[in-house]
């Protein structure tokens, strides 16, 4: 792909906006995708997207559109963000207009609540064949914000063929953001939607005021578990301790930025999910897809003790507090148990 072919981004939330921008800076002409009439005019008129990363001035080589039909035709390579609860929806209405042999990459973190699919599961069901798509997951420590102010970042796409993660490595590689490669994408995937949830909970101890050290025993033991159902799942457990695995749980459950943590130090303070909710147009994933592993889990017959505390913190009333206390007296059991992964 030479810098002359335009890249389609659909959804202008912050992370599409920063990516489009991302792109459209190395020279690529940017279709971007906006959900908001309002909001598609404002960007065009200003150069701004003051509904969800406010203070950049956007690359005038992105073309907003509400036209998703438009926006998709033509384009061999797209990239995917719009939230997961409205993943399917998009793609679906995307499917007809897609070119045979297109490159979608996924930038979503979520697993869908209906079907426990994550959204390249989404894609496989969707994509005809005789398409021949290629979906590759992007995932990875990345704070839009400060991919605009262009903090040095790295991050793993994902895809089954190496040749076309590394396709979509040099199309995104910058001297500020670097991009490796994997081919475990059902593991980049997981761990990427599943970080959300354990942010919600190192959120919710400090807003209850609780120490470093219960931060630290959080972000552990739900890496353990995360590695637990994501190796059941397929996924290698090397890739937990990757970019996509503990580098997006450090940043996620310690970042002032994130807005899984936000929700769960909220919850902390007292505040009821419903008004926190009420109050943020941006999307905490971790809301919708703490209910996906809960059910998950059982599902596939894996502990998760603490993701089922935000389930029940979330969607029971349970009083945070309480919740620390089950996941204190649990019975006792050794650190790790081998092959990785087993319980
Ligand atoms: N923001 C980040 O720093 C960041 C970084 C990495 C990954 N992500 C992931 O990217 C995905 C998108 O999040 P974001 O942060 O860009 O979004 P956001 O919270 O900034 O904005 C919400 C987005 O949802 C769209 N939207 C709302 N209702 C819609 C509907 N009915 N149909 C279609 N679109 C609708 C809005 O137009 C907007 O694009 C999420 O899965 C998130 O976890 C975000
Ligand atoms: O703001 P959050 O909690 O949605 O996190 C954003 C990204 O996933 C960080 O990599």
């Amino acid at each position: 792909m030479d810098g002359s072919q335009r890249i389609a981004v659909i959804g202008a939330g912050s992370w599409g906006t920063a990516l489009a921008q991302l792109l459209a800076e190395k020279g690529y002409g940017v279709d971007l995708w906006v959900y908001e009439p309002e909001l598609c005019e404002t960007i065009r008129r200003t150069r701004e997207n003051d509904y969800y990363l406010k203070g950049f001035r956007l690359s005038d080589n992105i073309a907003p559109s509400t036209d998703l039909a438009g926006t998709v035709r033509d384009h061999s390579m797209l990239v995917m963000v719009v939230p997961s609860h409205v993943y399917r929806s998009v793609a679906s209405l995307m499917v007809p207009h897609l070119e045979k042999g297109c490159i979608l990459v996924s930038a979503t973190k979520g697993i869908e609540n209906d079907t426990l699919l994550t959204m390249s599961g989404i894609w496989e069901e969707l994509l005809p064949p005789f398409l021949e798509a290629h979906v590759v997951t992007l995932a990875g420590p990345s704070f839009a914000r400060e991919v605009m102010q262009k903090t040095p970042t790295a991050v793993t796409v994902a895809a089954d063929s190496l040749s076309t993660a590394e396709k979509v490595q040099r199309i995104f590689h910058t001297p500020t953001f670097r991009v490796y490669t994997s081919r475990d994408k059902v593991g980049v995937e997981l761990a990427g939607a599943l970080k959300n949830v354990i942010a919600l909970a190192a959120g919710a101890c400090d807003g209850l005021g609780y120490g470093h050290n219960t931060r630290a025993a959080l972000i552990t033991r739900g890496l353990a578990e995360i590695t637990r159902l994501g190796v059941k799942m397929g996924a290698h457990p090397m890739t937990f301790a990757g970019l996509s695995g503990i580098g997006d749980l450090l940043l996620t459950c310690t970042g002032d930025l994130s807005r899984n943590r936000t929700v769960g130090y909220r919850l902390g303070r007292g505040e009821k999910l419903a008004d926190i909710l009420a109050d943020m147009r941006m999307v905490a994933e971790g809301v919708k897809t703490s209910k996906s592993v809960y059910h998950l889990a059982r599902k596939m017959d894996v502990e998760m003790p603490i993701s089922e505390q935000i389930y029940k913190v979330l969607y029971e009333g349970k009083d945070p507090r309480q919740a620390v206390r089950d996941l204190m007296e649990r019975d006792l059991k050794s650190e790790m148990e081998f092959p990785l992964g087993a319980q």
